[in-house]
């Protein structure tokens, strides 16, 4: 794993150096080989893994900082975050040459703690571990996890629990705060060589100059949140604190802190314990998007012209286009849950009274959509589906087999669109609590073996299917600080 840290090019007034805390007892809980060997990580040793990915020792080429970062909190602004339990080790290339982030969380204090602990219990580490894998075989734009080992210290929350440490993988962690930060303190240049960062690493197609070329950038950003808000809505994934410091400018899912699935059906479904308005609900994740986004767009703002009329309209444009650019994407992943392939204006409705079938019958959405992509092969799974769907279901057969496609293609877009497992929040806490209580891995490692086929029927698959609405009506989530 060669090292390099290009972040540390822009200069201190975006981070702290700041080494890691020591742990007492260091000891690998998760492992993602895949990952590992992808980024080029080679220590075969568990203990030596440990490690590195506690902070106890210095990964060789890595030098840690904690960045700073600024953010909108449930739509109040705070102008000083950053990494209070993070440290940034640095950049390796991946086999696929892709530049990415390796971050330590949980790895003790730093500039920007307030009055935090730097620390991480290992259940909220397991847990980002996990549902990061989960999002990644789903087909997600997700950051990834490398590793949690175990610190042997215990954290304070409500009560002891069990530390840990994760270490993250991202195309970057450069967040819709981190440009709020210079924003907010009207520092243009630290802006315009963040921005100029940004580009380069995951935009580096922008050839645009002058302000056109932060026009195209807030363009792609937008793309981007739109195409990871429409792949959370088909899997039925509920962030849970979409707040402006938890939104990647590469358009991956960052931070699984209070996050959680949707079994029945509801836009208006909301798990995270401090939303107490259901500001981060299901159905508002577009909505909240488009407002981060108009937030991104203020700070950008900042570096073009504002007397040239045509520049302001076209980022008004663009932050106003959001909601019919979102809707268009979204139509489109419906009908490819549908088995449709050729949109149509008539579809909209279609789709809106199937999911209002949902919604009035509480189904579940994973296995609602599991049986029609079955109903083709399976008449057990047609006549259940038929009889939870009630008339629409006749609708929506109609108009599949009016397509002149074969079942067989009909089939396959809906599988592909959905899966036939997702990480339910019954089975993911059953697993937190294994691991909190045996100090094994079997349980976690048991889970992400179905976990990362999401769209096939493995043995053990079943297992893990089934729904608990009485649990998720009672369930909350909490932020794992
Ligand atoms: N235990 C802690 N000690 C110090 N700072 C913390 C702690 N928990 C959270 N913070 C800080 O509070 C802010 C908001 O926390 P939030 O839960 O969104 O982020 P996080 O889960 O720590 O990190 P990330 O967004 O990188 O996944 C961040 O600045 C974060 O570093
Ligand atoms: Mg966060």
């Amino acid at each position: 794993m060669q090292f390099s840290n290009t972040y540390l090019n822009l200069g201190e007034r975006f981070y702290q150096k700041v080494p890691p805390t020591p742990v007492k007892s260091p000891e690998l809980f998760l492992w993602n080989s895949e990952l590992a060997d992808s980024l080029g990580f080679d220590a075969s040793e568990n203990a030596l893994r440990a490690k590195y990915f506690s902070g106890n020792q210095v990964v060789p080429g890595s030098c840690a900082i904690a960045t700073v970062y600024a953010g909108h909190q449930f739509g109040s602004f705070n102008p000083q975050l950053g990494d209070g339990r993070a440290h940034l080790l640095g950049e390796v290339v991946d086999a696929d040459g892709v530049r990415k982030d390796v971050q330590l969380k949980g790895s003790g204090p730093s500039a920007f703690s307030r009055n935090g602990d730097g620390r991480c219990a290992l259940g909220p580490a397991v847990r980002e571990f996990i549902m990061s894998a989960a999002m990644k075989s789903l087909g997600v734009p997700t950051t990834e996890c490398l590793a949690v080992v175990r610190t042997g210290e215990a954290v304070y929350r409500q009560t002891p629990q069990p530390g840990a440490v994760v270490t993250r993988v991202a195309s970057s962690h450069l967040r819709v705060g981190t440009f709020q930060f210079f924003a907010a303190q009207g520092d243009v240049e630290s802006l315009k060589a963040l921005s100029e960062f940004a580009i380069n690493r995951h935009y580096s197609d922008i050839t645009e100059q002058g302000d056109q070329r932060y026009i195209c950038f807030l363009d792609r950003v937008i793309e981007k949140q739109i195409e990871l808000i429409v792949s959370w809505m088909r899997v039925g994934f509920i962030h849970g604190v979409m707040n402006t410091d938890n939104t990647a400018i590469s358009g991956e899912t960052i931070d699984y802190g209070p996050c959680a699935m949707m079994g029945v059906y509801d836009p208006e479904t909301v798990f995270s314990s401090i939303d107490r308005n259901g500001r981060y609900a299901f159905g508002n994740q577009p909505g909240i998007a488009n407002w981060n986004m108009a937030r991104f767009a203020e700070c950008l703002l900042l570096l073009v012209n504002h007397e040239d009329e045509q520049i302001m309209a076209q980022v008004i444009a663009l932050v106003n286009g959001f909601a019919e650019r979102y809707r268009q994407a979204y139509l489109q992943m419906m009908a490819g849950k549908l088995g449709i392939f050729n949109l149509s204006p008539a579809d909209e409705s279609l789709i809106e009274e199937i999911l209002q079938a949902f919604l009035e019958r509480k189904l579940d959405y994973t296995q609602g959509f599991d049986l029609l992509t079955k109903s083709f092969t399976s008449e057990a799974a047609m006549k259940d589906i038929k009889a939870s769907l009630g008339t629409v279901f006749d609708q929506w057969l109609v108009r599949v087999n009016s397509q002149v496609n074969m079942v067989d293609a009909i089939e396959a877009r809906m599988r592909a669109h959905n899966p036939v497992v997702i990480p339910r929040n019954h089975h993911l806490e059953a697993v937190l609590q294994a691991s909190e209580e045996s100090g094994s891995s079997d349980a976690a490692n048991a889970f992400l073996a179905i976990l990362t086929q999401p769209y096939q029927e493995v043995s053990g698959t079943s297992e893990y299917q089934a729904t608990s609405e009485e649990y998720d009506r009672r369930y909350q989530t909490f932020c794992g600080t």
